[in-house]
């Protein structure tokens, strides 16, 4: 991982670090896979070994953006593998499943984590995954942004399975690192929430 962005002076292309981290089997490969290919594998887990990488140039206000997505790998025992690599990430999208309460409690100890491991400007994203399992669905929506608002980091609900908010979660980041290298002296901040609020309206999803 690139720790400082590349963006060359015609503005038209950076570099940027994204790192899917949680507990095994919340959907981090999955989610991967269905941003990078438009698909979704049903059928067998196969738990990620390591730490393995995809990379897709996203276009973002005409200008080109790298990410380097690394997919970590869930079980306790690669923990010290992926440890070497926040330092280099400018982004981590925080994944819990909404079918499994224990991944959910353990979303505080990954924030430690992550807190003690990663960059402090690092760009937190919180991902409620599986959203599209109605039936077994043991987190609520509102725990998972109540969770989110009390560490201060932007949260929505994912689907690798129907796609739901996929490409809006990496688009969101990566607009957020983009700005962050390009930004002109006199526009605001990028509000990455406000921005995933108003394109979750826009599409008339996932809010009841
Ligand atoms: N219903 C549903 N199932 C999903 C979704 N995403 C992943 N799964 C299933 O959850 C299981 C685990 O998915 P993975 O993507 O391999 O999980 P992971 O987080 O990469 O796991 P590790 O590599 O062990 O850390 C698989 O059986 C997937 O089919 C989703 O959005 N909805």
């Amino acid at each position: 991982l690139m720790r400082s962005i590349n963006s060359s002076t015609a503005g038209d292309f950076s570099l940027a670090g994204v790192m899917l981290v949680g507990d095994s089997g919340v959907g981090k490969t999955c989610l991967l896979v269905r941003f990078k290919d438009g698909a979704f594998l049903a059928g067998s887990f196969i738990s990620t070994v390591g730490i393995d990488f995809r990379n897709k140039v996203m276009t973002i206000d005409a200008v080109k953006v790298k990410l380097q997505i690394w997919d970590t790998a869930g079980q306790e025992r690669f923990r010290s593998v992926t440890h070497a690599y926040y330092r280099d990430a400018h982004a981590l999208l925080l994944l819990y499943d909404v079918t499994n309460k224990a991944s959910f409690d353990n979303i505080r100890a990954w924030l430690t984590e992550i807190h003690e491991y990663a960059q402090q400007d690092v760009v937190v994203m919180l991902l409620g995954n599986k959203a599209d399992s109605t039936h077994d669905r043991l987190v609520k929506r509102e725990e998972g942004e109540k969770l989110a608002k009390e560490f201060g980091v932007p949260f929505m609900e994912t689907s690798a399975k129907s796609g739901l908010n996929v490409e809006l979660a990496f688009t969101a980041v990566a607009k957020e690192l983009k700005h962050r290298t390009m930004k002109e002296p006199d526009e605001p901040k990028f509000q990455l929430q406000e921005y995933v609020d108003k394109e979750m309206r826009t599409v008339g999803c996932c809010r009841s």
